[in-house]
């Protein structure tokens, strides 16, 4: 980098940008001429002034304000006009030592028709680079005729990555060299199975992943690492929520337990080709053995890009050379090994669609599911299992309905024993003695599996599958001694995210958000020991209700897209694996600044009790069950009504005694809210913890009188109905309904934050014109927006109807 340079920058004011110039490999006048000088015929003033207005690539170099661009020139964009008055001397390019060095920043016009037809202005991430002095051969022998041109500057993989206003200006491919002088090293250690740039064919979109690991040292001519920047421009210290307090999550001397009740671990998968082809940086980065850490691309509201840290820990993280073995190892043999001493044991894959859940849980040779039916039948052989035989079922949740996959799709009903074990009647159940034996069983249910095309992958998954081993007793079939399921969900991106998809679609985006959140809810209330977990919110919950009582593991894997076009999907997917697990051992954590809120609290309250299951005992399945054990029913309705039941059914003794002393606590809270409103004259709103606390008084004093009782400020002090009051009895009239409602609420504040904020950006990106491809027509934007509102539609329609729901049972 010539000092002339630096002198230029500082003479043009344009030296804050140094850095960003330095990241982009512009550290010469050789290098910025380039750029500006060759198109000066090209554009008129209106059109530069068009450009300048719109180039949104501006951002990618960091040159924010208006002022510094009408300096600088449009470089970045390549409309190529040379910098008005501008201060970057041509006689000292001249005299540059640095002219003698080709720029690998080049432009290649066709004046004629006044296009830019070919540049390359590498994005290199100030953080990470992706690739080397040393490109991948591919790359470098790509024509520079076609429009190869590095993704994340002319289709940036982040929706709000800016793009140019003009999309027919950004028809450039791209130059094959880039300038090794400014660029950072980049050492990558290939995969050697899979990685063959030279092969990768434009036209061959394969998804088989390539492992690429990344070693980063600065290279020659550049200055050291840059600083990470957030949104205010100031050097981004990790940011995002890394748990804290003993017994958390947070210390890398934290304890990680193979035989912890609950088990959140994270798998990277590597980068496909595709994501390979269209240079996408992998921003996943496991620093190590517990420890996740993401590169968010951001473009700050002045359109600079920077780049976002958010770490994570987990009991585990595997990196994306761990095979399939190295993840059974240390997620699902601990569960194979428990069901042998009586328990029951869930392993979950949850992700976006893409990410390797099959992969990882079902995929038919390698899956986890394989590797543990070996061992399973490695310990059968031990003289003390000889009274056991293994049986399989593989069935799935579509829509809240469930389908056994084992024959030929027929609808299952979930239904409940008297000891709160689960059965799916009807479900067809395999003996196994061999490996092979389960593998060609689960092929079979397999491809019976729903896919349907969703905007995200064109063969997503759409359902939960259900892989069940289960140990039975070979002398009596109904004595169960344990049981493992292995749960491939559906992908977790929200519907949202799904482009023009149709209404179908979305209804079953809706649906599987909701298991989903559901699912984590019970996990959640798991792993904190809470008195109630909340089954009833969706069928994939009721179904798997015993594994979250008594006896049980759960193992959770997270995984995750590497490539920075998934980081946002990523990032969901972490945070919610986060939550799972966040507060363990540390009731203080949720009021740690980075610790997202906790919103469900109350499940730890000591309100309810959830029944034990008292179920150290084998299970005893009978598969005739009344009917009022049904979970699922085809209204649906009946599910919750059976439900509240079991949560209303007689329990121990001790419990009992427990509730009264519960209950004598919340009735004192409530009076005393009571009275203190009567006290300030004021009607006060009713916290969810508060109606619970009067109902709960209501329901177990049998008076409801302190709900009921509740003082009114009215006019001249006559006695006005208190909605809150109104509530109570309500509440104690149908207490089921009410606690419905209250998740139904909870569920439905949540989905309506991220619509709103997935609609701030649809409006941004639209009224900006900030998307990188041209489908944010007119069309894109009502359609999208249609989307979200049908969503919000939904979702309100839910919320009446558990309204009605209570008002029912008043
Ligand atoms: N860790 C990994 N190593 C190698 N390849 C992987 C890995 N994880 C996933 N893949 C590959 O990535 C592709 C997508 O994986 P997979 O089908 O398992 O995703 P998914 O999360 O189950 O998606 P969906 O929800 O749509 O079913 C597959 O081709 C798979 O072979």
């Amino acid at each position: 980098m010539s000092s002339i340079f630096s002198t230029t920058l500082v003479k043009a004011g344009l030296d804050h940008y140094f850095d960003n110039f330095m990241a982009f490999g512009i550290d010469s006048l050789q290098s910025l001429t380039l750029l500006t000088m060759q198109g000066l015929p090209l554009l008129n003033a209106s059109e530069f002034e068009a450009c300048l207005t719109g180039c949104v690539d501006y951002g990618v170099v960091g040159v924010s304000s208006m002022e510094d661009r009408k300096r600088e020139s449009c470089f970045c964009c390549g409309c190529a006009w040379l910098m008005t008055n501008l201060v970057f001397g041509r006689t000292h390019l001249k005299n540059e030592t640095d002219l003698a060095n080709p720029s690998p920043l080049q432009i290649q016009l066709i004046p004629q028709q006044r296009e830019i037809k070919t540049v390359n202005i590498p994005y290199k991430s100030p953080i990470k680079p992706y690739y080397s002095s040393e490109d991948p051969p591919s790359r470098q022998s790509q024509s520079s005729s076609t429009s190869n041109l590095p993704s994340n500057l002319l289709a940036p993989p982040q929706d709000d990555v800016p793009a140019p206003r003009n999309p027919a200006r950004t028809n450039r491919a791209a130059s094959p060299e880039r300038n090794d002088r400014s660029a950072p090293q980049l050492n990558q250690q290939r995969n050697s199975k899979n990685f063959d740039l030279n092969g990768l064919d434009s036209d061959d979109d394969s998804d088989e992943p390539v492992t690429v690991k990344y070693s980063f040292s600065p290279g020659r001519g550049r200055k050291g690492p840059q600083p990470l920047l957030n949104a205010y421009g100031v050097p981004n210290s990790i940011a995002a929520p890394q748990r804290v307090g003993a017994g958390g999550l947070g210390g890398a001397s934290s304890r990680t337990d193979l035989s912890d009740r609950i088990r959140v671990c994270v798998r990277k998968r590597p980068l496909n080709k595709k994501e390979l082809r269209t240079s996408q940086t992998d921003v996943a980065t496991v620093s190590d053995r517990r420890t996740l850490v993401v590169n968010e691309p951001k473009v700050k509201v002045d359109l600079t890009r920077y780049v976002e840290q958010h770490e994570f820990k987990f009991d585990e993280v595997f990196d994306c050379d761990c095979t399939n073995d190295d993840v059974y190892r240390r997620s699902a043999f601990p569960l194979v090994e428990y069901i042998f001493t009586g328990g029951k044991a869930t392993c979950f894959a949850y992700g976006q669609t893409g990410s390797g859940k099959t992969y990882t849980m079902l995929d038919e040779t390698n899956g986890l599911y394989v590797m543990a039916g070996r061992d399973i039948f490695k310990l059968l052989e031990k003289p003390e299992h000889q009274h056991l035989a293994a049986y399989v079922g593989f069935y799935e949740i579509y829509q809240s309905q469930l389908y056994d996959l084992l024959n030929a799709r027929k609808r299952l009903h979930a239904r409940e024993d008297g000891k709160n074990n689960v059965v799916i009647s009807g479900l067809n159940e395999y003996e196994v003695s061999s490996v092979q034996k389960v593998m060609d069983i689960f092929n079979h249910g397999h491809n019976a599996r729903s896919t349907g095309a969703t905007g995200a992958n064109a063969d997503s998954s759409r359902s939960h599958a259900i892989f069940q081993i289960v140990l039975k007793h070979k002398k009596n079939k109904k004595k169960v001694q344990g049981k493992l399921s292995f749960i491939d969900l559906a992908g977790s991106e929200r519907g949202a995210d799904r482009g023009d998809s149709d209404q179908k679609t979305r209804m079953e985006g809706s649906e599987i958000n909701k298991s989903l959140l559901a699912l984590k809810e019970c996990i959640r209330a798991l792993d904190q020991d809470s008195k109630h977990t909340p089954f009833r919110q969706s069928k994939l919950t009721q179904v798997l209700k015993d594994s979250f009582i008594g006896n049980s593991r759960t193992c959770m894997i997270a995984t995750v897209s590497p490539n920075s076009g998934n980081s946002e999907h990523s990032l969901n997917t972490l945070r919610y694996a986060y939550r799972v697990k966040e507060l363990k051992g540390d009731g203080h954590s949720q009021d740690s600044q980075d610790s997202p809120r906790d919103d469900s609290k109350e499940y730890s309250e000591g309100i309810y009790d959830e029944p034990d299951s008292g179920d150290d005992d084998p299970l005893l399945i009978d598969s005739e069950y009344p009917p009022e054990n049904l979970l699922d029913s085809e209204d649906g309705a009946s599910a919750d009504d059976v439900e509240s039941s079991s949560d209303d059914a007689p329990v121990v003794a001790s419990k009992q005694q427990r509730n009264s002393v519960l209950s004598q606590l919340n009735s004192n809270r409530a009076a005393a809210l009571a009275a203190s409103n009567n006290q300030n004259g004021v009607v006060k709103r009713e916290s969810v913890a508060d109606i619970r606390a009067a109902r709960v008084a209501a329901v177990d004093t049998g008076a409801g009188v302190a709900a009921r009782a509740r003082p009114t400020r009215g006019a001249e002090g006559s006695a006005v109905q208190n909605p809150a009051a109104e509530n109570l009895s309500l509440a104690g009239n149908n207490a089921a309904s009410l606690d419905e409602l209250v998740n139904v609420h909870r569920q439905h504040l949540r989905l309506f934050a991220e619509l709103s904020k997935a609609e701030s950006k649809l409006i941004v990106n639209y009224s900006m014109k900030l998307r990188p491809d041209t489908s944010m027509s007119n069309d894109a934007y009502v359609k999208e927006l249609e989307g979200i509102m049908i969503q919000k539609e939904q979702s309100i329609r839910e919320l009446q109807l558990q309204i009605e729901k209570c008002k029912v049972g008043k």
